[in-house]
C-alpha cells in the first residue's frame, strides 16, 4: 500500500506523506514529556509573572490582585498610554508604581531617583539588559553587549559633527530628489517609506560615506534588519522559554533574514576598510571612527561592520518617525510653517545647506522638534533598567534583584504641572522657556536630558546619538520645507502611532499631500 496521499484538482499535482500512527518509543516519549514540562511551565509563568514578588504597598495599575494582574499583562500591550497615565496621576508622578506586562510587572520610579541610579555601574543597573530581554538578544543580535559603537559615538562623532554633516546635508539633497515624486502639483506621498529610505541614506552617509549611502543593498539591510529582529523577537517570545534553544533557530527570521542582515553589512563595509587599510586613507565617518576606537579583538573588519548595523538599528526607525510627527504637527498647526522658514531663511548659504554654527541658531525649530517629541516619543517609557543586586534607595524603599524599572517618559510629557495644556502642540513652547529664563538654556533644547526631558533617556546611557540626530533632523526639515509645501488631504485629522508594549510605532500607511514650491532646476 502506497504511503502517501495524492491531492490536486485533477488527482496528480502534490503529494503529502500519508498520517503515520503514534508508536512508542523512547523519543517520543522524551519529546512528550518535554511538551508537557514546558507547557505547565510556560502557564505557570503567565500566572506568577517572571519577576521577583511585587513590593508591598505599591500601587499596580488595574488592581493587584492575581487575576487582574494576569488579565492587564495582556492588556498592556495595546493600552500601554493609558496604563502609565492611570499609574502616574495615581500619585501625580511622586510616587513608585507597578505596570503589569507580558515580561511581568515593572517597576515606574519616579524621576528623582534617576539620579541615584544613572551612573551605576552596568552589572548592577543594567541598560543592554533590558534590551536584551525585549528583543531576545540571545537570538537577534540586538543586545550586544559590545560597548564599542556607543563609546565611539560620544568619544568620536559628537566632537566631529562639525566634519561630518556637510557631507550628510549633500546627501539629504540628493535624496530627496530621488526618493519623492515631482509633486508638480499636490501629491500624495506615503511619507513614512519615504522618510525611512531618506534618514537611512542620510545616515549611512554618517556612517560610511558616499560608497555606503549608495548602496541598495546596505540601505535594504539597515532597514530590514529591525523588522526581523522585532518579529523574530516576538515569534520566539511565542515559544516557552525551555524549548527557545531547539525551536528559535527554526525560525525564518532567526534562520534566514537576520543572518542575511548581517551578510549583507558585511558585503557593504568590509570592501570600504579594506580599501582604506591599502591606502592609509582617514575619512570622517563612523567606520573609520570605530576602527581608531577598537581595541584587540574589536579591530577584526566583521567585528567593525557589526557594530554599525547595531548603529544603524539604533537610529534609523527613530530618527524616521521624528520628522514624520512633527510634519504631522505642522500640517495640523500650519501657522508654524512661515515662522520655520523665516528663521532659517536669514541662516541658510545659497545651495540651502546650514553652514556650521547656524544650527545652533535655529532656536524655533529646534523648539518645534522638542514639542514634537514631548507629545509624540518613540517610546513610552525610557530609563528601562534591571536591577542585579538588591538596592536600598534614599527613601529607604529595597528594589530587589530582577526588578525591571523604568520612568514614563510619556507621562511626564503630559504632565500639567510641568507642561501648560500638555496635549496642545506649542511649537514655541521651548523658546519661550529659554527666552524666559536664562538657566533653561541648557535644559530647554532638543538634546537636554533631564527630569522633564526623558526622550532620550538619562545617565549614562542616555541617547548617544541625540547630538549627530538633532543636526540631521534640522537638515532634513530645512530641505523639505525649502522644497515643498505640505498639508493633510482634506478631512484627515492627525494620525495616532499605534501602541505596542512600551514602544509608539508610527503607521506606514499615513499619506500626506506635498506640493513643490519652486520648478526643478535641471542639474
Ligand atoms: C528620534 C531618534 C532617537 C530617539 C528617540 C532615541 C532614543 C534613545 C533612548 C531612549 C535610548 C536609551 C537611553 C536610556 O535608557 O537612558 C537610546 C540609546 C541609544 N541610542 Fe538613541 N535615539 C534616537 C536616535 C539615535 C541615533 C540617530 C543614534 C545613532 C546615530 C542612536 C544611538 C543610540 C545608541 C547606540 C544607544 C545605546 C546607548 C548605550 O548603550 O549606552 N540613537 N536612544
Amino acid at each position: 500500500m502506497s504511503s502517501n496521499l495524492t491531492v490536486g484538482p485533477s488527482g496528480g499535482s502534490y503529494t503529502l506523506p500519508r498520517f503515520q500512527p503514534l508508536t512508542w518509543s523512547p523519543q517520543y516519549a522524551a519529546a512528550a514529556f518535554t511538551l508537557v514540562v514546558s507547557l505547565v511551565w510556560f502557564s505557570w509563568k503567565k500566572w506568577t509573572g517572571s519577576r521577583p514578588g511585587l513590593l508591598p504597598g505599591i500601587h499596580v495599575v488595574g488592581g493587584s490582585s492575581r487575576h487582574e494582574m494576569v488579565k492587564n499583562r495582556g492588556r498592556f500591550m495595546h493600552h500601554s498610554k493609558d496604563m502609565l497615565l492611570e499609574g502616574y496621576r495615581h500619585s501625580s508622578g511622586q510616587d513608585f508604581y507597578y505596570v503589569p506586562s507580558l515580561e511581568g510587572e515593572r517597576l515606574v520610579i519616579p524621576t528623582r531617583f534617576m539620579e541615584e541610579l544613572k551612573s551605576a555601574p552596568m552589572h548592577k543597573v543594567d541598560f543592554v539588559g533590558v534590551v536584551r530581554e525585549l528583543m531576545e538578544g540571545r537570538y537577534t543580535l540586538v543586545g550586544d553587549r559590545s560597548r564599542l559603537h556607543p563609546d565611539t559615538l560620544k568619544s568620536h562623532l559628537t566632537p566631529r559633527l562639525a566634519l561630518v554633516v556637510p557631507a550628510v546635508q549633500d546627501e539629504i539633497r540628493q535624496a530627496v530628489s530621488d526618493v519623492f515624486p515631482p509633486c508638480d502639483d499636490w501629491t500624495e506621498v506615503a511619507i513614512v517609506p519615504a522618510m525611512t529610505e531618506l534618514v537611512t541614506r542620510a545616515t549611512s552617509r554618517m556612517l560610511g560615506g558616499l560608497s555606503l549611502s549608495r548602496n541598495k543593498e546596505w540601505i535594504d539591510a539597515a532597514v530590514e534588519f529591525a523588522h526581523h529582529a522585532f518579529y523574530g523577537a516576538q515569534k520566539i517570545k511565542a515559544i516557552p522559554w525551555p524549548v527557545r534553544p531547539l525551536l528559535a533557530p527554526l525560525i525564518p527570521e532567526i534562520r534566514t533574514h537576520i543572518p542575511n542582515c548581517v551578510r549583507a553589512t558585511r558585503r557593504a563595509a568590509i570592501p570600504i576598510l579594506e580599501q582604506r587599510e591599502r591606502d592609509g586613507e582617514k575619512t570622517n565617518d563612523f567606520l573609520s571612527f570605530l576602527k581608531e576606537a577598537a581595541k584587540g579583538k574589536q579591530r577584526d573588519n566583521k567585528y567593525i561592520a557589526k557594530s554599525m548595523l547595531l548603529t544603524a538599528f539604533a537610529s534609523v526607525h527613530t530618527s524616521s518617525a521624528a520628522p514624520c510627527q512633527l510634519i504631522y504637527d505642522l500640517c495640523n498647526n500650519p501657522q508654524y510653517f512661515d515662522l520655520l522658514r523665516a528663521e532659517y531663511a536669514g541662516l541658510i548659504d545659497h545651495d540651502g545647506q546650514i553652514p556650521k554654527g547656524a544650527f545652533g541658531r535655529m532656536t524655533k525649530m529646534d523648539s518645534c522638534m522638542k514639542e514634537s517629541q514631548r507629545l509624540w516619543p518613540a517610546t513610552l517609557l525610557t530609563f528601562e533598567r534591571i536591577i542585579h543586586e538588591d538596592r536600598t534607595l534614599s527613601n529607604g524603599l529595597t528594589v530587589p534583584a530582577g526588578t525591571h524599572i523604568g520612568v514614563s517618559n510619556y507621562a511626564v510629557g503630559r504632565d500639567p504641572n510641568i507642561f501648560p495644556k500638555p496635549d496642545e502642540f506649542d511649537g514655541l513652547r521651548f523658546e519661550k522657556m529659554r527666552n524666559a529664563d536664562p538657566s533653561m538654556e541648557g535644559k530647554a533644547q532638543f538634546v537636554s536630558c533631564n527630569q522633564t526631558s526623558l526622550t532620550f533617556g538619562y545617565g549614562r546611557h542616555a541617547c548617544p546619538g541625540r547630538f549627530f540626530l538633532a543636526d540631521e533632523f534640522k537638515a532634513i526639515m530645512v530641505r523639505l520645507l525649502e522644497t515643498f509645501d505640505m498639508k493633510f488631504a482634506e478631512g484627515q485629522t492627525r494620525p495616532e502611532p499605534a501602541q505596542f508594549e512600551s514602544q509608539w510605532i508610527i503607521d506606514p500607511s499615513t499619506k500626506i499631500l506635498f506640493k513643490r514650491r519652486k520648478p526643478v532646476i535641471a542639474q
